[in-house]
């Protein structure tokens, strides 16, 4: 579980939250949308805590977010951070070697299902496959939360396609929390359970994807634009 109480960010120049106040709980994925600069890169960077609020608090299953929350939290950046004189199966080593919670048997079956070359350098990986490599990183972890910031920008359909389904296949629902940020809301929007909109560093609505699909009979994208009007 998740929760940010009261959570402000400011940088030097600019606010980028503005007292959020939300939980997410174990089991459900959700989408974290809102337009550039909204601030859903930051509200996972501090989840991560890779930056410390200004304001409030944030804990992950009741513990308090600092440096080692790294313990419990898989990241996806949106930058490619690997090593490019690695090849595939030497950066799955590298994270088995840096994270003890690294599942090594469920990396080899997702790179399989992503069908990724092992002897592949990083460096001639095309931009889909960079993507797919990201994939197994992340959901080889065996934590409780996984965040994924951007993971389809850029790719073509089908390694989006494989990409939201990899999600669906290797995420562990039983034990984890999922929060992806994006842009591409139709992609992502039969795999999410919850949906929030952030607008100017707020939390400007949150709803259930079904409700809003059979009870109010909206897309993801038509309730975002209603509310950004
Ligand atoms: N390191 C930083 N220093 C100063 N300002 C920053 C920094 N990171 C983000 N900001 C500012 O904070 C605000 C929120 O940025 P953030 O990256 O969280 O938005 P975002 O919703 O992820 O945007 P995008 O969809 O473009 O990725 C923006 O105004 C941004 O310019």
């Amino acid at each position: 579980m998740i929760k940010l109480e009261h959570v402000t960010k400011r940088y030097l120049k600019a606010t980028a939250l503005k007292t959020i106040h939300v939980t997410l709980e174990t089991g459900k994925i959700y989408g974290l949308i809102g337009s550039n600069g909204s601030g859903k890169s930051t509200t996972l960077k501090l989840i991560a805590g890779l930056i410390q609020p200004t304001k409030g608090s944030i804990e992950v299953d009741g513990i308090r977010v600092d440096r080692r929350i790294a313990a419990k939290v898989s990241y996806l950046s949106e930058l490619d951070e690997y090593y490019g004189f690695y090849n595939v199966r030497q950066t799955i080593d590298f994270f088995a070697s840096q994270f003890s919670d690294f599942n090594r048997e469920k990396a080899e079956t997702i790179r399989d299902y992503m069908k990724l070359d092992p002897e592949s350098k990083v460096k001639h990986l095309s931009k889909g496959n960079r993507g797919r490599l990201k994939m197994v990183l992340t959901l080889a972890r065996e934590v409780p939360v996984i965040l994924m910031d951007e993971p389809l920008s850029g790719l073509d359909p089908m390694v989006r396609d494989s990409i939201v389904k990899g999600l669906i296949s290797f995420i562990d629902l039983e034990h984890q929390v999922i929060l992806i940020t994006t842009h591409e809301i139709k992609e992502v929007e039969t795999l999410l359970d919850e949906v929030i909109v952030i607008k100017n560093g707020e939390i400007a609505g949150q709803c259930n994807v079904d409700d809003l699909r059979y009870e109010q009979n909206m897309t993801i994208v038509e309730w975002m634009t209603k509310i950004y009007e």
